[in-house]
């Protein structure tokens, strides 16, 4: 599929703080792209760099063939085509409907803008409202207002920053398929940041994880959750907990027993051969009960949810190099807080990682 955008090296810094760092990043022409990371690790400084509203110190951004910013150069915002929707909306509270999504189009001739207009009120199941103000919308409304608004001057990226934070948890599906219809029957590309991983799921093609100013792995949704390529991607992902693991005369050992060395993909270890510290990645549903077993695990914590059980889990062995607290596991068998199990871990691909 062709390239519409492609970030290069951007790095961005503000008061001296390295707040990007060194950004590599392409997408294809009609697709979404959901931005995640840690509260502060610049999700929103490179959607308002890309939009040109930061200033970035290298690196260069190629938008549908053209170069939006290099070493040398910066393209105003106003010209890089590029809508943006914020979080709150920002719509003007002084301004109709239709007065809202005509604002980025005030140079067309009026009857283009008024054929637009009625297009996007169309297309956004707005007809009704024309003449109302934002504070008469509901939130799910108000947001498709702002679509509106940042579709009507034809841009060729549309950066969305939390779009659906303010919206009722039980309506949030229904929109985000609904949006994601519209971006794809509209061929729009989209990045879009979000806190939450379902959202990702749900409302993008790819993902991009970042930390700390850096991009840390990108790529579709299921290969990264099967194949996070760093501990502080599935950590972020929630993807699994950690248990910690030695080394020992040639084999890997657990709290939970042995791990078998022939199933490990071992994507970012050493094989035991640095002192730090590793850890297999346990998804949820890795660990079975063993009955009539010793037991080498106590229930620290119970919850209810929608797949069961939910049980926190610490080791009974002390041993310092394979202690371990909060390990989860799901399981529609009741069992009480403070009782002791015997568990194992499923043979599966392992993947350990050192942190
Ligand atoms: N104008 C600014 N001047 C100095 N530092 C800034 C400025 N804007 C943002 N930062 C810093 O840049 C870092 C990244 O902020 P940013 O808002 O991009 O993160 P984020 O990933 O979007 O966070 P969140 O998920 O909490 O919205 C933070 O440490 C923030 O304090």
């Amino acid at each position: 599929m062709k390239t519409l955008l492609t970030v290069s090296n951007l790095s961005v810094q503000l008061q001296q703080k390295a707040i990007l760092d060194a950004i590599d990043l392409t997408l294809a022409q009609g697709d979404i792209l959901g931005l995640v990371g840690p509260s502060g690790c610049g999700k929103t400084t490179l959607l308002n760099t890309i939009a040109g509203f930061v200033e970035h110190s290298c690196g260069q951004i190629q938008l549908a063939e053209q170069v939006i910013a290099s070493e040398q150069y910066a393209m105003p915002a106003e010209q890089r085509r590029i809508g943006m929707i914020f979080q709150d909306y920002a719509l003007f509270p002084h301004l109709t409907v239709a007065q809202n999504i005509a604002f980025g189009i005030s140079h067309l001739p009026k009857k283009e803008q008024q054929q637009r207009i009625e297009q996007l009120l169309t297309l956004l199941q707005l007809s009704e409202y024309p003449k109302r103000y934002p504070y008469q919308l509901s939130g799910g409304q108000q947001q498709r207002v702002a679509i509106a608004r940042a579709l009507a001057p034809q841009p060729k990226l549309l950066l969305l920053d939390e779009p659906f934070s303010n919206i009722d948890a039980r309506l949030r599906n229904e929109l985000m398929l609904e949006l994601r219809s519209l971006l794809k029957q509209l061929k729009m590309t989209a990045i879009f940041v979000t806190h939450n991983k379902d959202e990702v799921f749900t409302f993008a093609d790819k993902i991009a994880v970042m930390d700390q100013g850096k991009l840390l792995q990108a790529g579709t949704p299921s290969d990264v959750f099967q194949q996070p390529d760093s501990w502080q991607v599935a950590d972020f992902l929630q993807i699994g907990s950690w248990l910690p693991l030695d080394y020992h005369q040639q084999q890997w050992r657990s709290a939970l027993g042995p791990i078998d060395d022939n199933s490990i993909v071992s994507l970012n270890s050493d094989n035991g051969h640095s002192d730090a510290q590793h850890y297999l990645l346990v998804k949820p549903k890795a660990i079975v009960v063993i009955p009539d077993a010793q037991a080498n695990a106590k229930i620290s914590y119970v919850s209810i949810t929608g797949q069961g059980y939910h049980y926190l889990l610490s080791s009974i062995n002390k041993d310092p190099l394979l202690v371990f607290e909060h390990l989860s596991f799901y399981s529609e068998q009741q069992y009480q807080q403070g009782q002791e199990l015997a568990l194992a871990i499923i043979p599966h691909q392992y993947q350990i990682f050192t942190r």
